[in-house]
């Protein structure tokens, strides 16, 4: 399993809004929804997330929501800047396994597409960095599962040593790629 371009993963998306500044700041249409599905995603998204991390290093994922409660994520970050990172958990995918990583910062403003059959996570690259994304379904606790980050069959180049990444306990024990059952097909 491998890093490849994103453009190489089908389903994946780097969005880019337009910013306008002057002398009193900015303006940012972060979310519209015709130019999605002008680019191929007619998404309903029904929650908004926040989450603040204070460190440096913390890592938060690699997340999915199995069906039918799976998610198609908008994920963008308004202070600080992560290392995004989407795997293709998609069973019969040609790039099954491999994954995409974009930094996402307030800097950059770019926002990251992550559609059903991905898990997500992100690693911190600043402190007192927040993420904000839009997702597809609610929250369902038990259909919430995850595998391990560092997974060596990933082959994912994270910018933190594991003895120095922020984790939870759940994101410490999540299962490796070859411990699961995809629940999606590509
Ligand atoms: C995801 C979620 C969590 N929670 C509650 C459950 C816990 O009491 C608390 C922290 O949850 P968790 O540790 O799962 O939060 P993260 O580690 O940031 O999880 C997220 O991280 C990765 C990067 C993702 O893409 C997912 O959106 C999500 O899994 O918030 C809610 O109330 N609603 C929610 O939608």
């Amino acid at each position: 399993m491998a890093r490849r371009d994103l453009a190489e993963i089908p389903g994946l998306l780097l969005v880019e809004p337009g910013k306008f500044g002057d002398h009193r700041g900015f303006f940012s249409e972060t979310y519209n929804r015709r130019r999605l599905a002008e680019a191929g995603f007619d998404l309903e998204f029904v929650q908004d997330n926040h989450s603040l991390s204070v460190e440096r290093g913390v890592v938060r994922g690699l997340h999915f929501q199995s069906p039918p409660h799976a998610q198609d994520k908008l994920v963008r970050v308004v202070r600080g800047a992560v290392l995004d990172v989407a795997v293709d958990l998609r069973r019969g995918s040609p790039t099954f396994g491999d994954h995409a990583a974009v930094e996402l910062s307030a800097e950059n403003w770019r926002q990251f597409l992550i559609p059903k059959g991905f898990a997500h996570g992100f690693v911190t690259l600043e402190p007192e960095t927040e993420m904000i994304y839009k997702v597809t379904d609610y929250y369902a606790p038990e259909a919430d599962h995850g595998i391990l980050w560092n997974d060596p069959a990933l082959g994912i180049d994270w910018p933190v040593a594991p003895e120095a990444a922020r984790l939870s306990d759940k994101d410490r024990a999540q299962p490796g790629l070859a411990e699961i059952e995809s629940p999606f097909v590509f």
